[in-house]
């Protein structure tokens, strides 16, 4: 027997499902059953599509049964089984990238929210949860020797030589006390068909059933094996024939949540191809959302038959949060899975799918205020990646994100923007960098406010990248407030006399900052405050730089902002008529800093910044 010890985050995925997991206990039986299905599915594909297979006897089914006396639990499936290498890689460890990170942010939430649990999807060690000791006996479809895997959830676990019969797993819980409410007939009943009537094969349930003479007397028992799913394929039935009840279990089963939908799509394309698709949006983005390696949320079948469900081309990534079914009858069914990708009737599900997708978000932003706000709070930020990836579908996009504005309240639409602004507006204007308080707060929105011009507050990082690769909206080009150029339209008319009067201003401050500075302008934008930063027109702006450095891209760095300078503010007239180098030394680094501090940037130097405002409070 070999004894192997549980890779770390094994160990500690196991604690904190044994330890938060416990209000839920019931979805075990809907894992195994998930994990069962699965390898029915795989084999099913390989008896199809792989000669080596061919011979082998597909017998599709899922057998429960238990045993009260011996406190045991049995689910037993005829797929495509384990081999010793398989077992060591699927139940000891978790190949799941991103796990470490999630079990650190768990580990640190008090709550331990067991729905963040439930999206990760805890399979099959969810079964600790009922039984101190687990057995699976299997034998992998085409091998001869079959194994055994023990565990009691702790440390580790072993493996041994075992005998099975024919190619399949079974799983035996040895349940705990509180457990052994499981090992009755109704309860597995009732649970099989909550999360898993429409598991696409046959689920048999064996138990004893007793026996009574007319009088009511005990005779005996006799066994019975029952069906007790439906077993269909949910997304091949009509719409009408199914339930909501129906749609929301497949969802749970498929989408490992234990929470329904947000809501779903269900499609039949009939003529030049055939398929059918049953998508739906999970009301929480599903926690791998932002990881580079995240599942790929949908399955692809051909004429029912399951071909993979680890194909991030089946849709794009901007809308990974999607899970669901494509089924199609026209792909051959031994199409390998390398190949799909070029496969023109796929692209066409695809290109179909996500318009069909994209016009129904459409429908729910304007007829369901609810579930669409659920759906922004959860999914602006992928939408926003769709504009500079899907350019196809570049104005159902724009449709659907939604930003901030300087003078609304909650998310706006760049429909509604447009709609609100003035007629002789030219541009649609944004402020970006920074927090949506911070932004809000900038002095280079007072001109703008002044002239009751709205302006997109844009505080998500993408949005830097996003909209510069969005052209235009309609007629409308998009102007960052936060450059040099962008005061043309909205400032104040030049006035010749003014700005010779404040030149030697601007010039003192100017060789006060040295190379602090790119330049120092007469603003047209500012009212109440002294000064304000802005980006060169082709230059990232300060915030930009800050966040392309933390990314190590060290030589963006040195970005260089334009201070503009408020020619009436009373500080700024202060210096007009001294030469007291320090006072203009002191009023230059305080009017830069106080710039960069209102943008959220933070000061390179704040020591240096409070001596000289102390120094000038002080005269
Ligand atoms: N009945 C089974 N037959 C064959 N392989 C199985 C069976 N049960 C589990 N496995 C293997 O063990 C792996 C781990 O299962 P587990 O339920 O922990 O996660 P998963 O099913 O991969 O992920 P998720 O639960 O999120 O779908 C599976 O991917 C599969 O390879």
């Amino acid at each position: 027997m070999a004894q192997h010890q549980f890779q770390t985050e094994v160990s500690q995925l196991l604690h904190l499902i044994i330890h938060s997991l416990y209000s839920n206990r019931e979805i075990f039986l809907r894992e195994i059953v998930s994990n069962a299905s699965d390898a029915l599915d795989k084999l099913k594909y390989l008896t199809v599509a792989d000669d080596a297979y061919k011979s082998v006897t597909f017998d599709p089914r899922i057998d429960i049964s238990f045993d009260k006396d011996a406190k045991t639990l049995t689910i037993a499936d005829t797929g495509i089984g384990m081999n010793e290498q398989d077992l060591t890689e699927s139940l000891g460890t978790i190949a799941r990238s991103g796990t470490r990170a999630f079990l650190e942010k768990l580990a640190e939430d008090a709550k331990k929210d067991s729905n963040l649990i439930g999206q990760f999807g805890v399979g099959f060690y969810s079964a600790f949860m009922v039984a101190d000791k687990i057995d699976v006996i299997t034998k992998k479809a085409g091998e001869d020797q079959a194994w055994k895997w023990t565990s009691d959830g702790k440390e580790g676990y072993d493996i041994e030589k075992a005998q099975r019969d024919s190619q399949g797993t079974t799983v035996i819980l040895h349940l705990t006390e509180e457990g052994l409410e499981f090992a009755n007939r109704w309860s597995i009943e009732d649970i099989i068909k909550r999360y898993s009537n429409h598991v696409a094969f046959p689920i048999y349930l064996t138990f004893e059933e007793k026996k009574w003479d007319d009088k009511g007397k005990e005779t005996g028992s006799e066994t019975k094996t029952e069906r007790i799913n439906s077993g269909t394929a949910i997304w091949r039935q009509a719409k009408n024939e199914l339930k909501e009840e129906d749609y929301v279990e497949f969802y749970k089963q498929i989408g490992h949540d234990s929470e329904p939908p947000l809501f779903y799509l269900h499609t039949r394309a009939e003529g030049t191809l055939e398929y059918t698709t049953l998508f739906y949006i999970p009301e929480k983005a599903p926690f791998d959302l932002y990881n580079v390696d995240y599942k790929a949320g949908v399955k692809l079948y051909v004429k029912r038959v399951f071909i993979t469900d680890d194909d991030k081309e089946l849709m794009p990534t901007y809308l990974r949060f999607v899970r669901g079914v494509i089924d199609s009858e026209d792909l051959p069914l031994n199409v390998s899975r390398e190949i799909l990708q070029q496969n023109k009737v796929l692209l066409n599900i695809k290109n179909a799918s996500v318009k069909k997708l994209l016009s129904e978000f459409k429908t729910i932003s304007e007829n369901n205020k609810e579930k669409w706000e659920t759906f922004v709070s959860q999914y602006n930020r992928p939408l926003k990646e769709g504009l500079y990836q899907d350019f196809t579908n570049r104005e159902a996009l724009q449709e659907l994100v939604r930003f901030k504005s300087s003078s609304e309240e909650g998310w706006t639409s760049l429909a509604d923007y447009t709609g609100r602004m003035k007629s002789d507006q030219k541009y649609i204007y944004y402020i970006t960098g920074g927090d949506e308080k911070t932004l809000k707060a900038s002095p280079l929105l007072e001109a703008y406010r002044a002239k009751n011009i709205e302006v997109l507050i844009m505080d998500d990082e993408i949005d830097d990248i996003v909209i510069p690769s969005m052209g235009k909206y309609k007629d409308w080009e998009f102007k960052a407030v936060n450059r040099s150029g962008a005061d043309e339209e909205i400032g104040e008319k030049k006035d010749k006399n003014a700005e010779k009067e404040i030149k030697p201003v601007l010039e003192k401050i100017k060789n006060a900052l040295g190379d602090r500075v790119k330049d120092v302008k007469l603003s047209r934008r500012l009212h109440d405050s002294p000064s304000c930063i802005v980006a060169d027109e082709n230059d990232p702006t300060i915030q930009m730089a800050q966040m392309l450095k933390a990314m190590g891209q060290g030589e963006m760095a040195d970005v260089k902002p334009i201070l503009e300078i408020n020619g009436d503010h009373p500080i700024v007239v202060s210096i007009k008529n001294t030469d007291d180098e320090e006072r203009i030394a002191d009023t230059a680094g305080v009017l830069l800093d106080q710039a960069l501090l209102l943008e959220g940037v933070k000061i390179k130097d704040p020591a240096d910044f409070v001596k000289r405002l102390n120094r000038l409070l002080s005269k």
